[in-house]
Formats: structure tokens, sequence, C-alpha cells
């Protein structure tokens, strides 16, 4: 039984994720470190991955490892429609701010690729039982996954970690294939 209906739960999440962003930050080390440890991560070419802002998972390590691995690094850029195109990091001050003040390629049909191998997939909630997640509001990824067919992983620091989903979950949800804890 849910209790609370998402967007609400999405802004108390907001506030927990606020109020944990100095512990949030020092857990991103390990599971970036757990994460590079994975056969998917080791046999992925191509990375699709965000620009974290500050009471996110931490990205940073997570672009300069793959380009130091000689992976190539997608980037979403929000779209009409919320749809994102996923566009090849064109070094830092290349990105340019968007209406959302999220940092974002900016748009060359050239530098696109929706197909990456492992998709690293943003939310402010996941459920270790169901793997189903809670993001910023937009659809943006329900709608991308639902065409997606390569892995998907998710680094969970503890604020965002929840044993099961007591959120409502709605059809268009999509699990994700690998959470990524300090537990596991
Ligand atoms: N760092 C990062 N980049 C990301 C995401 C993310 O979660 N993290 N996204 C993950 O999806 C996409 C952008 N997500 C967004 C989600 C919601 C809204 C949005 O609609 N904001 C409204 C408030 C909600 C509403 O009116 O429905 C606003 O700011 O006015 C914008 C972007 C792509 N880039
Ligand atoms: N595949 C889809 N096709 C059309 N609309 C969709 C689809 N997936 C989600 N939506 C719409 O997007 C809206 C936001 O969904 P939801 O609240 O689950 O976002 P979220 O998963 O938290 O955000 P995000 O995926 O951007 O991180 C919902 O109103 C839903 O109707």
């Amino acid at each position: 039984m849910t209790s609370i209906n998402k967007k609400d739960f999405r802004t108390q999440q907001l506030t927990n994720l606020q109020a944990a962003m100095h512990t949030t930050q020092a857990e991103a080390t390990v599971l970036t470190n757990l994460l590079f440890e994975t056969d998917i991560w080791q046999t992925a070419q191509t990375i699709g991955t965000t620009i974290s802002n500050p009471i996110e998972l931490p990205t940073g390590g997570i672009i300069e490892r793959a380009l130091q691995d000689k992976k190539q690094v997608y980037l979403p850029k929000t779209m009409p429609h919320r749809q994102m195109a996923f566009l090849e990091y064109p070094g830092h001050s290349q990105l340019v701010k968007n209406s959302f003040r999220l940092l974002e390629p900016a748009y060359d049909e050239t530098k696109m690729n929706q197909a990456v191998d492992l998709m690293i997939v943003p939310g402010v909630a996941f459920a270790q039982d169901s793997h189903y997640r809670v993001g910023f509001g937009g659809g943006y990824y329900d709608r991308f996954l639902a065409n997606y067919r390569g892995h998907t992983v998710a680094l969970v620091p503890q604020v965002m970690n929840f044993e099961t989903a007591n959120w409502p979950v709605e059809d268009f949800d999509i699990a994700i294939d690998y959470l990524i804890t300090a537990s596991n």
C-alpha cells in the first residue's frame, strides 16, 4: 500500500537530498569505484551519463574515467516533447546551460547516439526489490528507456536507497537493470 503521491514523495526527497548533500559527495567515490569493477562498465565502449547538479550523485569522476579508458561519453540535451538527445561530450567549456539550468552539449545531429552500451540513470529514489526509480519528474528517462535496449545502471547513495517503492509505481515506469549501493 502506498500512502503518498509521487509528486509529494519527490518534493520530500528533494529536501532529503539537499540535507544529505555532503554525505552523498563522500559516498560517490566508493560507488563510482564499484561501477568501474563491473563487467558492463569494462565492456562498454559508449556511456550515457549527465552533468550532475549539487544534490545529485556526482558524475565528474565517471566522465573522467570513461575518457581515460577511451570510452565515448554522451550527455542528454532536453528536446521538445520531453525527449532527450544524447550528444557526445564536447569538453566542459563547450557545454551550455539550458532553461532548467542544467549544463548540456549543443545540438549536433552528427554527434548523437541514442543507443549507448551503458546508460547511467539519475534519480532521487530507487527501490532495492523492484529496481523502480523516481526522477526529477519530467518523465524524460521513462520515455527514453521505453525505446532503449542497452544496459541501465544507477549509483544509489543511502539517501536515495529504499527497500521497496513506497511511492506509487505507474505503468510507464521502467526498472533499472543494476543498482549500485555501498552494501553490495
Ligand atoms: N543532471 C541531470 N541532468 C538531466 C536530468 C537529471 O535528472 N539530472 N534529467 C532527468 O530527467 C533530464 C532533465 N530533467 C528534467 C526534469 C524535469 C524538468 C522540469 O520539468 N522541471 C520543471 C518542474 C516540473 C514540472 O513543471 O513538471 C521546472 O523546472 O520548471 C526539467 C528537466 C536530462 N538532464
Ligand atoms: N513512455 C512515456 N510516454 C509518454 N509519457 C510518459 C512516458 N513515461 C512517462 N511519461 C509521463 O511523464 C510524466 C512524468 O513521469 P514521472 O513522474 O515518472 O517522472 P520521473 O521518472 O520522476 O522523471 P525523469 O524520468 O525525467 O527522471 C508523467 O506524467 C507521465 O505521464
